[in-house]
């Protein structure tokens, strides 16, 4: 910790000076109001509706749905009532959802020149109420066996950010804060202002959260009119109309239409008002007096080493035994050679997406070997060739009894590793904010991460 604290003091002066002018006079009073409304340890009592397509830990791919649980409670905590609207997704973790039940009502939602009924879940999820949408359409856009990756993803999100919004309206809730995240719920923003509103449904403010700018939704312009969005009065250059091609784009659809825009820290706030920003950096500096960068936090019930019940032992700052056992405990699980309890093992746990750095974790792999440590890899990937390229390194390794690559998703061997790790690569070639080098202070693991985004950030 003191060496992070030194990095800290000696962080570049001119990265501050940047962001403290971000900061400065200009956004100060827009910033002011809206954090006044939207943030805990100010007004209590608000009624806040997250609309997103991940939430730890009933629906999880990534960084998404720790953030939804995490900020949900950290709101709930400070007074505000807090509700999560996700789809029913077939492949959902229901364990992990108490009290789930089907309302008897059914909301109709619009979509492609029709109505369609969808059945309404509510369960407790963490403590947070949340509602469910299953549509009842024959596309069955939620029963694919998997949350994203789809051929129809766009069609299957803008409908459910319209259902999302029918579900508010219909049960006459005065939301004072609709917050929506990513591409997947970003045509909430339009819809609510440009249908909504309309009909008189116009007591809450949009927040959106966009939490990595590397996906924007775009699609043919004529697309957006599935889900009830005039395509003539939308596919505008000042509108949705994409900045590089004829496309529609979702996320610049929420940054023109919502209220405050928000990404997850202030160094990766800088860095999409230029390349970062993936095309959409000058709709940003149009926009720039309600775009801010809030750094992400952990769920610190949930990643806590002192009660963490997936651990072998419990453990705190003051007592490190505690961890030793883990790393011996995850050494026997993983069959990695255990002669040497001070051989330093290195963890990663990642989606193997280009955006982590693959061939920087890879490199590593092979260094750590020929270095004498031990290392473990949790990761899988969307991309085929990614996910064929470490099954090769996992065989590589296999007879190597300092390696390991479990690649498949598994929550509760990431809390292992975590715990049982020396150290923690997050090689990312750009990173919103990251969680796990988080994390991975948390369980006493020490990070060693690439100079960008939220891993270049005020962390402590
Ligand atoms: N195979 C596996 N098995 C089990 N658990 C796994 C796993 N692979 C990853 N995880 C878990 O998923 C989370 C990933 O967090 P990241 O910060 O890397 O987010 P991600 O890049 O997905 O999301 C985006 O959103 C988040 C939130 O805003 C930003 O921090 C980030 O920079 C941005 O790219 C961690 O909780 C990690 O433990």
């Amino acid at each position: 910790a003191s060496m992070l604290r030194e990095m800290v003091r000696k962080r570049d002066s001119r990265l501050r000076e940047a962001y403290l002018s971000y900061r400065g006079t200009e956004n100060r009073d827009v910033m002011d109001s809206f954090l006044k409304m939207a943030l805990p340890g100010t007004s209590s009592g608000l009624h806040i509706a997250h609309i997103a397509a991940e939430m730890a830990p009933v629906a999880k791919v990534g960084g998404l749905a720790d953030v939804i649980s995490g900020l949900g409670k950290a709101l709930q905590k400070k007074g505000h009532l807090v509700e999560i609207i996700l789809p029913k997704y077939d492949c959902m973790q229901v364990d992990q959802v108490s009290n789930l039940k089907v309302l008897d009502v059914l909301v109709q939602s619009y979509f492609e020149g029709n109505m369609f009924n969808n059945k309404i879940w509510t369960g407790t999820v963490e403590g947070l109420p949340v509602y469910f949408i299953e549509p009842q359409h024959p596309a069955m856009f939620f029963s694919r066996a998997q949350y994203y990756g789809e051929h129809d993803d766009f069609k299957r999100f803008a409908y459910f950010s319209r259902a999302a919004l029918e579900l508010l309206y219909q049960s006459g809730k005065k939301v004072d804060i609709i917050h929506c995240h990513d591409w997947q719920t970003a045509f909430v923003a339009p819809l609510y202002w440009d249908v909504y509103a309309n009909l008189g449904f116009n007591s809450a403010r949009i927040c959106f959260t966009c939490h990595n700018f590397e996906y924007q939704g775009t699609a043919p312009a004529r697309d957006l009119a599935w889900c009830g969005l005039d395509v003539e009065h939308l596919d505008r250059p000042d509108r949705m109309r994409d900045n590089s091609h004829g496309r529609i784009n979702a996320v610049k659809g929420a940054i023109v239409y919502s209220n405050i825009v928000t990404t997850v820290s202030p160094t990766y706030a800088l860095e999409v008002r230029s390349e970062g920003g993936r095309g959409l950096q000058d709709t940003l500096k149009v926009h720039s007096r309600k775009f801010l960068g809030i750094l992400n936090g952990i769920d610190t019930d949930t990643w806590n080493p002192s009660t963490d019940r997936y651990l072998k032992v419990q453990y705190n700052a003051k007592d490190l035994q505690g961890k030793a056992a883990n790393k011996a405990a995850l050494r026997e699980q993983l069959n990695l050679a255990s002669a040497y309890p001070s051989q330093p093992l290195v963890g990663c746990i990642t989606r193997l997406v280009a955006q982590k750095g693959v061939h920087l974790i890879r490199h590593a792999i092979y260094k750590t070997a020929e270095l004498g440590g031990q290392f473990v890899l949790l990761g899988s990937s969307p991309v085929p060739e990614i996910q064929r390229e470490f099954e090769g390194i996992a065989d590589h390794f296999q007879n190597n009894n300092n390696i390991r690559l479990i690649l498949k998703y598994d929550d509760a061997l990431s809390h292992c590793i975590y715990a049982a790790s020396d150290m923690f690569i997050v090689p990312s070639i750009f990173e919103p904010c990251g969680l796990t080098q988080m994390i991975a202070m948390r369980y006493g693991s020490v990070p060693i991460v690439r100079k960008t985004g939220g891993l270049n950030d005020r962390c402590l």
